[in-house]
Formats: C-alpha cells, sequence, structure tokens
C-alpha cells in the first residue's frame, strides 16, 4: 500500500525543490552572461534533498530553451530514469538520460552542468581519436582535487552519438570517480559534483585548461 506522505515531509520537499531551482536559475543566469549557452545548447541538472527513503528527484533545464533569458517553466522534476516525476506539459533536457546517468553511476553527485564552448569542442577535436586528453603540471588542477605534485588529471572524451540512449551509455562507461567530467566531440562537456559549488569549481577549472591548452598550440605554430 502506498504510504501517504505526512504535510510536514511535503513543505519539506517543497522547499528543497525550490531551493533546486532558485540554485539553477541562478548558475544558467551566470554561465549565460558569460556566453556558456549559445544557440539554446547547454543543460543543467541538481539533486533534490529529499528524506531518506523517498525517490530520487532531479531538477533538469527544459529542452530547447533560450538559457539567456527567464521564464516560469525553465526546470521540472526528474525520477532517475529522466522521466518527468510529475504530469507535466514542459519537456526536460533532450540530454536528460546523460544527467542520470552521472547520477546513477556516482554515488555522491549533487549538481551537473554541461556547456558547448568554441574551447572544449575545439580540445574534444583536437584529442578525440585518442579518447582521452590529459593535464598536467597546471596549478588549476587542484581545483579538481588532484593535490599531489606531478599529478596527471585523464578526462575521457566519447563520440557524439546522435542516440541520446547511446550517448548515455558511452558516458555512463568512461566515468572515473576521481574525474569529475566527460568530453563529448564537438559537442561540449558534461562537469559535476558533490555541490554546487564543486560543480561549478570543477566546470571552470576544466573550460580554462581547454582555453590555455588551445592558446599554447596556437601560439606555438
Ligand atoms: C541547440 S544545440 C544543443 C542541443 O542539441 C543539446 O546538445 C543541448 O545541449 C541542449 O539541449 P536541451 O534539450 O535544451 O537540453
Ligand atoms: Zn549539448
Amino acid at each position: 500500500m502506498t504510504q501517504l506522505k505526512s504535510v510536514e515531509t511535503i513543505r519539506v520537499e517543497l522547499e528543497q525543490i525550490e531551493q533546486a531551482f532558485r540554485d539553477l536559475r541562478e548558475i544558467k543566469d551566470l554561465f549565460a552572461k558569460r556566453g556558456w549557452f549559445p544557440a539554446t545548447s547547454g543543460n543543467l541538472s541538481v539533486r533534490v534533498k529529499v528524506e531518506e527513503g523517498q525517490p530520487a528527484l532531479i531538477a533538469v533545464t527544459a529542452s530547447g530553451k533560450d538559457k539567456s533569458i527567464h521564464t516560469p517553466e525553465d526546470f521540472l522534476l526528474v525520477d532517475l530514469e529522466g522521466k518527468p516525476a510529475f504530469p507535466t506539459r514542459q519537456r526536460p533536457s533532450a540530454e536528460t538520460l546523460i544527467h542520470t546517468a552521472i547520477y546513477q553511476k556516482i554515488n555522491d553527485c549533487r549538481a551537473i552542468f554541461h556547456v558547448h564552448t568554441v574551447a572544449n569542442n575545439l580540445i574534444s577535436e583536437l584529442y578525440g581519436d585518442q579518447g582521452e586528453v590529459s593535464f598536467t603540471g597546471h596549478e588549476i588542477i587542484k581545483a579538481l582535487n588532484f593535490w599531489e605534485e606531478g599529478a596527471v588529471i585523464q578526462l575521457p572524451i566519447v563520440p557524439n552519438y546522435a542516440h541520446i540512449p547511446a550517448l548515455a551509455e558511452a558516458v555512463g562507461e568512461v566515468l572515473d570517480p576521481r574525474v569529475p567530467g566527460v568530453l563529448i566531440r564537438n559537442h561540449g562537456i558534461y562537469a559535476w559534483g558533490d555541490s554546487i559549488f564543486a560543480a561549478k569549481r570543477h566546470l571552470e577549472a576544466f573550460e580554462f585548461l581547454f582555453e590555455y591548452q588551445v592558446k599554447l598550440q596556437l601560439l606555438k605554430k
């Protein structure tokens, strides 16, 4: 028999959902101002805090929206399978399955951010045949939790399969719990963390490394 939720449980859940939507809105605004959502690209998600024993809830951006403007229908809730958690006419991001693949495999994942930038696309193309790109000798890799002298971070790159379930599976297969990101070739990056703060820091560190690497290669020519 379905257990009815108490009014208090529902009130707490609603507060957490509102918080997740506020957090997403703030990040969306910030990244949009940086030009990180060109042509409606990109998507964001946050795992809503729910009471123990309650089903997982993911707050995710709606599909196909101009992420530089705000509307009352920018975010919705999905379950861990990527299906809307409540009846709605909103459509979750077309790439929701990539988010849920990451939440399912990375236990403490709390937020996932996906952006298309020229730098991340160039790096994914330059190193795509190798299936990964490595960075070492950069102070900023500490922001990715690599602290040891001479540490090397290897960021996986997967082909940009048009079939999203296949793409989500490919992303799921290369996930490394120590590396909070995956590049999709000529598409963009998914970066995540165990908090919104960490996911943002990771994404910014990756984008810094991509820009550095692209510019270095140009300067060497
Ligand atoms: C408009 S190009 C980008 C899309 O194809 C997709 O890759 C993307 O990042 C945004 O899709 P969305 O469904 O809005 O989340
Ligand atoms: Zn995309």
